[in-house]
């Protein structure tokens, strides 16, 4: 079988777990060969953010064209983005190059509270990126930031979500790995036709989370890459994500990484569920 060809834009996380590092390690296990152009290095680790260094837009502009010239980009997600002018340019090639099946994971704030993306690029996201996208996958407080509408009950995410939709953007999942008072890491997808999707796993009690958000965007793309549907491709990087979560690594002091290679070897899908 071909290998399909992915691409992820986004930051580098010194510490592995997540951004471009999680997306690579994440497209290799589901086979698939990962291409990436990155936005900008942070210094981090389980511990939190010490530095960012934002890549030259003219540098970013060259790995893109890299990229674009050379690959069939199958399908690909975006990370941590920083500011306007980096969203606007990507928004730009994006269009170029005619990339299909793409992912938004609109990377706002860090685990450990350090911003990646400066405030007024937010409507960069919702102007230029947004209607380009399949899927756009905030975390509770990304669509609360998104939407203007604070998430607090199904019908609170389902106004956000409708708010967000509004945007263009085709799909919207909301990952409920915040819901901190649900026994439940639900995630919940909603379309521009009205179809909804929730998808429930129990909720572990671990602070192995960091890079979750990252790790799932990278798995929608790789099985979107392979021309999986939605409702395959969100079942799929939703066991990914569970598998990485349960057999953590205990690396580092802080916000451990996720375990990447669990999903090889512990595929179980009984404790995830579509909700009726
Ligand atoms: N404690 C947990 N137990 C089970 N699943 C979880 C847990 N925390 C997160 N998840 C799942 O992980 C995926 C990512 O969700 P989450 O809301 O943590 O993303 P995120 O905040 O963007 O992550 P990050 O910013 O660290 O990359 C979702 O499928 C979510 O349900
Ligand atoms: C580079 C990078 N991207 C995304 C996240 C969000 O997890 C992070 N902590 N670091």
């Amino acid at each position: 079988m071909e290998l399909k060809q992915v691409l992820t834009i986004a930051g580098s996380d010194s510490g592995g777990g997540a951004g471009i590092q999680a997306d690579i390690k994440t497209f290799q296990e589901l086979s698939v060969f990962g291409t990436s152009v990155i936005t900008a290095v942070t210094a981090q680790n389980t511990l939190g953010v010490t530095d960012v260094a934002p890549v030259p837009l003219n540098n970013i502009q060259k790995q893109l064209e890299a990229i674009g010239e050379d690959f069939e980009i199958a399908a690909l997600k975006t990370g941590m983005l920083f500011d306007a002018e980096t969203i606007e340019l990507v928004a730009k090639y994006i269009k170029h190059y005619n990339w299909q099946n793409l992912i938004v994971d609109p990377v706002m704030i860090a685990k450990g509270g350090a911003s990646l993306l400066k405030e007024e690029a937010s409507e960069a996201l919702i102007m230029d990126l947004l209607p380009l996208a399949a899927v756009v996958t905030p975390n509770i407080p990304e669509a609360e930031a998104l939407s203007n509408i604070r998430i607090h009950d199904e019908e609170s995410r389902m106004e956000a979500a409708k708010a967000i939709l509004s945007t263009g953007v085709r799909g919207i999942l909301i990952k409920g790995g915040h819901g901190k008072e649900s026994d439940f890491a639900e995630d919940f997808y909603l379309d521009r036709h009205g179809r909804m999707l929730i998808l429930r796993a129990p909720r572990k009690k671990t602070n192995q989370t960091h890079g979750t958000g990252c790790t799932f965007s990278a798995a929608l793309a790789a099985e979107f890459a392979k021309g999986k549907s939605i409702e395959e491709a969100f079942f799929i990087a939703k066991q990914f994500v569970h598998a990485a979560i349960t057999n953590p690594l205990n690396i580092g002091a802080g916000h451990g990484p996720t375990n990447h290679a669990a999903y090889r070897s512990n595929s179980s899908k009984e404790s995830i569920q579509y909700v009726q």
